[in-house]
């Protein structure tokens, strides 16, 4: 489903230049659960936010079903992502003024729906991500699982393609990172949405169902398990 093929990414700052991705090709299917790991600086992070549209590639292409995201227009590059990709962040990213409830709501409003439907799936995602009876918490009044549960909700509500999760337990202790881990292995299980992860966590990559790493820009390893 996603197809990335001769990605070159290099960022220049002042005198210096760093080829972060030096010509990467992978081809991701549809349901996986895939973790990008590597150490600090290898490209993971560059890798996720060009599949995610956030970033432009240098040299090379990325067609997500059928799509070739690398040349999109830019109002289209925003409105692909906003309408196909989901976003889990290591920091959580919620708006701080909003419920959980609107957290998750606002992503449905952005695309037009009627306030009925975005109530119906809003109220689904967070039964399902087990936060019932929470969804008028601001994010200052969640632990830190319950926070990026609501983003593990707020990135699925939209039935997205891809959900794209950047150091998605970086912030949180190994027992709650581990719930979360298993609440996104569930969610891919049940709803069939592609998961891409970046992490260098030992614990993390054992949930993956495929593995790839990456070193200095370039991928050095990938291996499907179970
Ligand atoms: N905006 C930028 N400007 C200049 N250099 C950058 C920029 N973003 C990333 N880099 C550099 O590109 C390389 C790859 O960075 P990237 O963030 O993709 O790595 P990473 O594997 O995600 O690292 P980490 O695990 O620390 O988040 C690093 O050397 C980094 O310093």
């Amino acid at each position: 489903m996603i197809e990335i093929q001769g990605v070159k990414k290099t960022y220049k700052a002042g005198d210096t230049t760093v080829r972060a991705l030096r010509g990467v090709d992978l081809a991701i299917d549809k349901g996986d659960f895939l973790s990008i790991a590597g150490p600090s600086g290898s490209g993971k992070t560059t890798l996720l936010n060009l599949i995610g549209c956030i970033d432009n590639v240098d040299e090379g292409s990325i067609s997500i079903d059928g799509l070739e995201v690398s040349t999109l227009p830019k109002n289209e590059r925003t409105s692909f992502r906003r309408e196909s990709l989901g976003f889990i962040f290591q920091s959580y990213n919620l708006i701080p003024v909003l419920t959980a409830y609107e957290n998750v709501a606002f992503s449905l409003q952005l695309l037009g729906l009627k306030e009925s439907e975005v109530k119906e799936r809003t109220m689904k995602i967070l039964k399902e991500v087990g936060l019932e009876g929470m969804e008028s918490r601001r994010p200052s009044r969640l632990s830190g699982g319950q926070q990026q549960r609501v983003a593990v909700a707020r990135a699925l509500v939209k039935n997205p393609l891809i959900v794209l999760a950047d150091e998605p337990t970086a912030n949180l202790d190994s027992h709650t990172g581990e719930e979360i881990l298993k609440l996104m292995k569930t969610m891919n299980e049940k709803h069939g949405t592609t998961f891409i992860f970046s992490t260098h966590d030992n614990m993390v990559m054992e949930y993956a169902q495929r593995l790839v790493e990456i070193h200095d820009g370039e991928i050095v390893s990938d291996e499907r398990r179970g």
